[in-house]
């Protein structure tokens, strides 16, 4: 399983190709454009939401609502390219426009500065196009193709939000995917405490208003994953390497970490370990998750638990300072329309690229042409290290 995005996010579509999707599974459209809805909601999100409905269009490799195994074709429009027509334009010269509204103050946090001197681009705005989180968008959709497929495996997973700037949400030690599903549906916030809905709604108003940003923490959940994917044997091939590589390549990710995470370091390894027990109908389980699920870059049977951490966001609408890339001045930064936290829409985000990450594994694991043959295989492989 492969998977590519392009377009830029003021540009007129973003693309996706997934490829290595199993014959067979009856795609439904409508969760795709429902988990596209929970990205763009969220308090604290900018006007630009108000503009977009995204919708995905699938255009290769389904046919009749079911996948064929050939590669899937994936569309979403930027609807507010029809105000960015003129600067966006694919094909036509540069217009006065163009030369008007030149991002030259780079933004501290983002890509702008870097990117520049990288490609030769004195027009910043051609970095920023394509650095803009409107890409993950388009991973979102691919990431729910994934889920899907997970799904019609047994195996269920959900991302929520932990903690917004300085106000953690308490919670119970332990929760289900499902107590998550549930408790995240009432409230704009995908927090799994009500009580704390009003003053995080607080929190963020007033830093919008002081015009500052917010960051925070994401937790993924995933239920029912087989023992045993990924592998001790060689870096490369170790599963939660290549998940904490997918969630850190989400735009304002800057940390991830497994189960209890960075407390573990502050644990005895009689605290953190998770013992070892058998039931007949159940197989191998532990009697705690401290690890959040993986063993020496393997999944362990256990749930997986992966956090990330949020930066804030980096456009502020009181800037910082800079310096103007021609005249070498110190100026304050270009001011691009803003969110004022994207912790909400990280929390789907980074569920997606799990669930990506996870079906590559299992189709890289199993036959996988077509999806009957590889329930049989993974029913067969849980059977059998059930009773080894
Ligand atoms: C869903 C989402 C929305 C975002 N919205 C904004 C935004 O409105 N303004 C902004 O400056 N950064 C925003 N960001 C963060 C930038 O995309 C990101 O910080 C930047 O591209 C640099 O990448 P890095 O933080 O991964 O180094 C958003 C991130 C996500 C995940
Ligand atoms: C477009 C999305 O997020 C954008 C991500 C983003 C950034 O710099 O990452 C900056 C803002 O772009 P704009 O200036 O067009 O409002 C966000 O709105 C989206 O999530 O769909």
């Amino acid at each position: 399983m492969e998977y590519y995005t392009a377009g830029e996010s003021h540009g007129p579509q973003l693309t996706g190709i997934l490829t290595g999707v199993p014959a067979g599974l009856k795609l439904d459209v409508e969760q795709i454009n429902q988990v596209l809805r929970s990205r763009q909601a969220g308090y604290g999100r900018g006007h630009r939401q108000q503009i977009e409905h995204d919708q995905v269009n699938i255009v290769g490799g389904l046919r009749h609502g079911m996948t064929l195994g050939s590669p899937l074709a994936l569309e979403i429009a930027n609807r507010d390219h029809a105000n960015w027509a003129r600067i966006m334009d694919p094909l036509s010269s540069p217009n006065r426009e163009n030369t008007r509204r030149k991002v030259e103050r780079p933004r501290p946090g983002h890509a702008d500065l870097v990117g520049g001197l990288k490609t030769r681009h004195r027009d910043l705005r051609n970095v920023l196009e394509r650095s803009s989180a409107r890409e993950t968008a388009m991973r979102v959709a691919i990431g729910n193709v994934c889920t899907q497929l997970l799904a019609a495996l047994g195996i269920q997973l959900v991302g929520y939000v932990q903690q917004i700037g300085s106000i953690a949400v308490t919670e119970p030690a332990t929760l289900t995917v499902g107590q998550v599903g549930r408790a995240i549906l009432e409230n704009d916030l995908r927090i799994a405490n009500q009580e704390q809905v009003a003053p995080i709604h607080a929190l963020i108003d007033q830093s919008r208003q002081a015009g500052d940003t917010l960051g925070g923490q994401v937790r993924v959940l995933v239920e029912n994953v087989p023992a045993g994917l990924g592998s001790y044997a060689s870096a490369q091939a170790k599963l939660d390497a290549k998940i904490a590589a997918a969630v850190i390549s989400v735009n304002a990710i800057k940390g991830v970490s497994f189960g209890d995470g960075q407390q573990l370091g502050q644990m005895a390894g009689s605290q953190a370990m998770d013992e070892i027990a058998y039931q007949k109908l159940r197989g191998y389980y532990r009697l705690s998750n401290h690890l959040g699920g993986f063993e020496g870059g393997m999944t362990n049977g256990m749930p997986l638990v992966i956090n990330a951490t949020v930066k804030p966001i980096p456009t502020l609408y009181h800037p910082l300072q800079t310096v103007d890339i021609n005249t070498k001045q110190a100026v304050r930064a270009n001011v691009e329309r803003s969110d004022t936290t994207a912790v909400v829409p990280a929390s789907v985000i980074v569920a997606s690229v799990v669930a990506i990450e996870l079906a590559k594994e299992i189709t890289a694991t199993f036959e996988s042409a077509n999806l009957e043959r590889l329930r049989e295989a993974l029913a067969r492989y849980r059977q059998e290290i059930s009773e080894a």
